[in-house]
């Protein structure tokens, strides 16, 4: 690894001008999905997946991507799942047989701008500037955006490569916030934690550089496998149970399916009433 790139930064990042180090605080990176591309995610994912997942389902479905980034990945996850091929646009009717509404969110908003610009999809996948952290705007905004579906909960929420970066700016009592909040808000949880060794690197670099900004690294008490203690949080605390783990890909890393055990989420009343 090039000394000048920052530890936590994705592979292949060395000599970028665009990763200075100290310059993605909350993993902000510009150009992240060069260096972590969608495919190697969304590859592990079975292209039937909604359709197994909500069988009966006859609404729209919803999703919220946190930490969306400039919206590569949202894309590919929008394609994925609805079998749409590279080649498709906005015009084309979805394969599989179901219809999503995306919410992407993340708090830096020159990369939500350059997702819009970029969104192949623009009627079915929304970007928005949103601090997740920031109760008292995260509140009214999802309720609003839901609200336009007639909805409070979403189908299912993708958190892919974003946990660290809540955890370590916000400490454990934050990413334990942050995971209850998830759960209550979607009835399934697509989940991509990012290692323990990760964390190391990251707040190695920035002390190095004079940054304080993670003086909760060294008092984390939720360390080591952090997949494991993830998953023992959303099981034990947050009513969710695993329905399945994707494998690692090839950066060691394991996507991790959860579904809400809560009578809060109106697809299992849907499916319910449909019976
Ligand atoms: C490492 S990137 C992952 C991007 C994308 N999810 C992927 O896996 O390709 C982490 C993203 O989370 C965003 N993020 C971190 N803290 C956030 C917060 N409190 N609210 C919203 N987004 C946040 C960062 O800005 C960054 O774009």
């Amino acid at each position: 690894r090039n000394a000048s790139a920052p530890a936590w930064a994705p592979p292949g990042a060395e000599g970028s001008p665009a990763l200075e180090p100290g310059a993605a605080p909350y993993g902000n990176f510009p150009n992240y999905s060069r260096f972590h591309p969608p495919e190697g995610r969304v590859s592990l994912l079975p292209g039937g997946l909604l359709r197994s997942l909500f069988p009966a389902a006859a609404r729209p479905l919803l999703g919220l991507d946190v930490g969306c980034n400039s919206g590569e990945l949202s894309v590919a996850l929008y394609r994925h799942l609805l079998g749409l091929q590279e080649s498709e646009g906005s015009l084309d009717q979805p394969a599989a047989g179901k219809d999503l509404n995306l919410l992407c969110c993340d708090i830096d908003p020159v990369l939500i701008e350059r997702a819009q610009q970029c969104s192949p999809f623009p009627a079915s996948i929304s970007f928005a500037n949103l601090d997740i952290m920031d109760s008292s705007v995260r509140e009214p905004f999802l309720s609003s955006y839901l609200g336009r579906f007639g909805r409070s909960t979403f189908d299912i929420g993708f958190c892919m490569s974003v946990t660290m970066w809540i955890h370590l700016n916000h400490g454990d009592s934050g990413l334990l916030e942050f995971l209850s909040f998830l759960s209550s808000l979607c009835q399934y949880l697509l989940i991509e934690p990012q290692p323990w060794k990760c964390y190391r690197a990251a707040a190695r670099r920035l002390r190095k550089l004079g940054r304080n900004d993670f003086d909760h690294f060294r008092s984390l008490a939720i360390n080591g496998d952090m997949a494991a203690r993830i998953t023992q949080i959303l099981t034990k605390d947050c009513a969710m149970e695993l329905v399945c783990c994707f494998g690692s890909t090839s950066w060691d890393r394991s996507l991790l399916l959860f579904k809400s055990n809560s009578s809060n989420h109106e697809g299992r009343e849907s499916s319910e009433q449909e019976q």
